[in-house]
C-alpha cells in the first residue's frame, strides 16, 4: 500500500544517498559518493563524515507539536539508538540572542537569520559522531529548507534575495557534503491536533502561531512526503498517523519498531 493512503502505517521505497568508500574516523574527508536517488545515477565527489560510518539514520518528521520529541523520547528509553532532538535551545539563544522569537515577531526581517542558523545547526547534527548503530534525529536539514524556508518564501514573508542566498547555501551543502538518510518517519497529524498540543505545550515564542500557519506547514509536508510533488525525497517514507492519544501513540511506536529499525539492517 502506498504512503498515507488511510489508517495504519505504510512503508514505500524512495531510495537513499549513502556514501561508499574511505574511512578516516572523525574528520570530513573527500570521497567518491554515489548519490543515485537525488541525481540520477551520476557519481559525484562529496565530503563524508567519519568515512561514511554506515550507521543508520532515521529522521522523525512532522508539523510543529505533532509529537516528534515524545516519539524520540520513547525510542531513547527503549533501544540502542542515539537520539538527537532539534537544537531548539540554540535557536532560542545564540550568544544571548533569540532568533526564534525574532522570526515570529518579524519574519520579513529575521527569517533569514533564523533559517541560516537552523541550517548550520542541522548540518552539525547530521555530521556529529555517534557510538550507537542507529541515529534517530528530529527533522533534518531537508525539512528545514523544504518546509520552513519554503513556507516563509511562499507566504511572502521572505524577500526573494534571502531565499536565493539560503538556497545557494543549501545547494552547496547538499552537493558537496554527503548527508545520508535511511528512513523518514512522518508523524501525520491534522493541523488542528497540532494547534491544541502547541497551546498545551505553551512555548513562549510560539504563542503567536495561528492555526493557518500550521495548515501551511501541513500542506508543505503533505506535498513533500505524501503527494511527492514538491522536492526530492532523501529516503523512503514510513507514515504513522499521529492524531491519537499518547497511550495509543506509544503502542503504535512499538508496533512499528521493526519497520523503523529495519533501516539499520542495510
Ligand atoms: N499523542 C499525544 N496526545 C496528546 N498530547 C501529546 C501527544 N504527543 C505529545 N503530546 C504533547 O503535545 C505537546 C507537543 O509534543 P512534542 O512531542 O513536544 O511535539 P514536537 O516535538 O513534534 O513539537 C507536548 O506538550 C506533549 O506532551
Ligand atoms: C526546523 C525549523 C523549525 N522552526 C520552528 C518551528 C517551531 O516553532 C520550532 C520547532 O519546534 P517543534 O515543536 O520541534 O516543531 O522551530 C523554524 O521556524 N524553522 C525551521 O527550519
Amino acid at each position: 500500500r502506498g504512503a498515507g493512503t488511510g489508517t495504519g502505517s505504510s512503508l514505500t521505497a524512495a531510495g537513499c544517498n549513502r556514501a561508499t568508500e574511505l574511512c578516516d574516523g572523525g574528520r570530513l574527508i573527500q570521497s567518491r559518493a554515489r548519490s543515485s536517488w537525488q541525481r540520477g545515477n551520476s557519481t559525484t565527489v562529496k565530503l563524508v563524515q567519519n568515512g561514511g560510518d554506515n550507521k543508520a539514520v532515521i529522521c522523525i518528521e512532522g508539523n510543529i507539536a505533532s509529537g516528534k520529541t515524545t516519539c524520540l523520547e520513547y525510542f531513547n528509553k527503549t533501544g540502542n539508538i542515539q537520539v538527537f532532538t532539534e537544537p531548539v535551545h540554540k535557536w532560542r539563544n545564540v550568544r544571548g540572542h533569540n532568533p526564534l522569537a525574532l522570526m515570529y515577531q518579524d519574519p520579513e526581517r529575521w527569517g533569514i537569520t533564523l533559517q541560516t542558523y537552523v541550517q548550520l545547526t542541522m548540518l552539525d547534527r547530521h555530521l556529529s559522531s555517534i557510538s550507537s548503530p542507529v541515529r534517530m534525529m528530529e527533522r533534518s536539514i531537508f525539512s528545514a529548507k523544504y518546509i520552513f524556508v519554503e513556507n516563509l518564501f511562499r507566504s511572502g514573508k521572505m524577500p526573494e534575495v534571502d531565499y536565493a542566498v539560503l538556497s545557494e547555501w543549501f545547494d552547496w551543502i547538499t552537493t558537496n557534503i554527503c548527508i545520508p538518510v535511511d528512513l523518514i518517519v512522518y508523524l501525520q497529524t491534522s493541523p488542528h491536533t497540532c494547534h491544541e498540543r502547541l497551546k498545551q505545550r505553551c512555548r513562549e515564542e510560539e504563542k503567536v502561531i495561528p492555526l493557518e500557519y500550521l495548515v501551511s506547514i501541513h500542506q508543505l509536508y503533505e506535498d513533500w512526503l505524501i503527494k511527492r510533488t514538491s522536492f526530492p525525497l532523501p529516503a523512503p517514507v514510513l507514515v504513522i498517523p499521529a492524531d491519537h492519544d499518547l497511550q495509543k501513540m506509544l503502542h503504535k511506536y512499538e508496533e512499528n519498531r521493526e519497520k523503523i529499525l529495519a533501516a539499520s539492517y542495510h
